[in-house]
């Protein structure tokens, strides 16, 4: 669905990511992990086309996305940028509906049924006391779970999200992943995210693409790419990563800090 080929991303003369290459199949949940300022955004805008590629190739549906038109790429790929005030005080709805944009008519507003996806998508998130809300007036976590109703009112086939969890609380952070999980296993959509949370992908991520420091880059099964010597060459820390028996009888993968001898838990 979404191949991305030899990509080699930056600004100008600065190089940021080189070789990169994946795929990414509706019904995937592919988590992105790396460190501050690897290049995790910058591969987004370049997906997004907001950035030209320095090299390779970026294909959806089989077709190079240079060849699309922005509003056909809008019908098939949602993002959710990392939360942003913007100027104007729009209500809660009108931002969600605005998500309906590609699929209607350019010129008329959000009809009734662009209404009623945009009302489910709020109360998906638990969030439909805020519909009359001004987006400008509501706390940092809203806002991102606003703009996660609003990729989801858009019904993409791809869904690219930046940080979505990152201004979260822990409740709201567990339904995000878990509904973003549900909605790719039930084949809706494939949905790309960064996190800084090594759980995250442990817990939810079908693959995992995991920059480290070198910019050197690795995709697979979390099992297999989130391990303790990545997250020490990557992060410069000590975990543990333990396999643990849930209460319904199923097994998780959990990272804890390592604690050293004689130091506080
Ligand atoms: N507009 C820009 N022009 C030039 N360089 C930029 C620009 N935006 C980001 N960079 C640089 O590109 C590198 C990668 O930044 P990017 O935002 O992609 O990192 P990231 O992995 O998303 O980081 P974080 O986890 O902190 O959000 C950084 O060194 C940053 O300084």
């Amino acid at each position: 669905m979404l191949e991305v080929q030899a990509l080699a991303c930056g600004y100008g003369h600065r190089s940021i990511l080189e070789n990169l290459s994946f795929t990414l199949e509706v019904g995937e949940l592919l988590c992105l992990l790396g460190p501050n300022g690897v290049g995790k955004t910058t591969l987004f805008k370049t997906i997004l086309g907001l950035l030209p590629p320095r090299a390779g190739e970026i294909r959806l549906d089989g077709r190079p996305t240079r060849h699309w038109s922005r509003r056909e790429f809008a019908r098939w790929v949602g993002y959710v940028p990392q939360a942003h005030t913007p100027p104007f005080p729009f209500q809660v709805e009108d931002v969600v509906a605005m998500g309906r944009t590609a699929h209607g008519n350019l010129f008329s507003g959000p009809g009734q049924e662009d209404r009623e996806v945009a009302a489910e998508a709020l109360e998906t998130l638990g969030i439909s006391a805020l519909a009359k809300a001004s987006y400008t007036e509501i706390s940092g976590g809203e806002r991102q779970l606003v703009l996660i109703a609003r990729a989801l009112a858009q019904q993409p086939r791809i869904l690219v999200m930046d940080e979505p969890t990152s201004n979260l609380d822990y409740g709201n952070q567990l339904k995000v992943m878990g509904h973003v999980r549900r909605i790719a296993d039930a084949g809706r959509m494939g949905v790309i995210l960064t996190t800084h949370h090594p759980d995250h992908a442990l817990l939810h991520a079908s693959r995992v693409l995991a920059l480290d420091r070198e910019r050197h880059w690795r995709i697979g099964r979390a099992d297999e790419v989130v391990s303790e010597d990545y997250l020490r060459r990557t992060y410069g820390v000590e975990t543990e990563i333990h396999d643990i028996r849930r209460r319904d009888g199923g097994r998780s993968r959990l990272c804890v800090p390592a604690v050293g001898p004689g130091e506080p838990p």
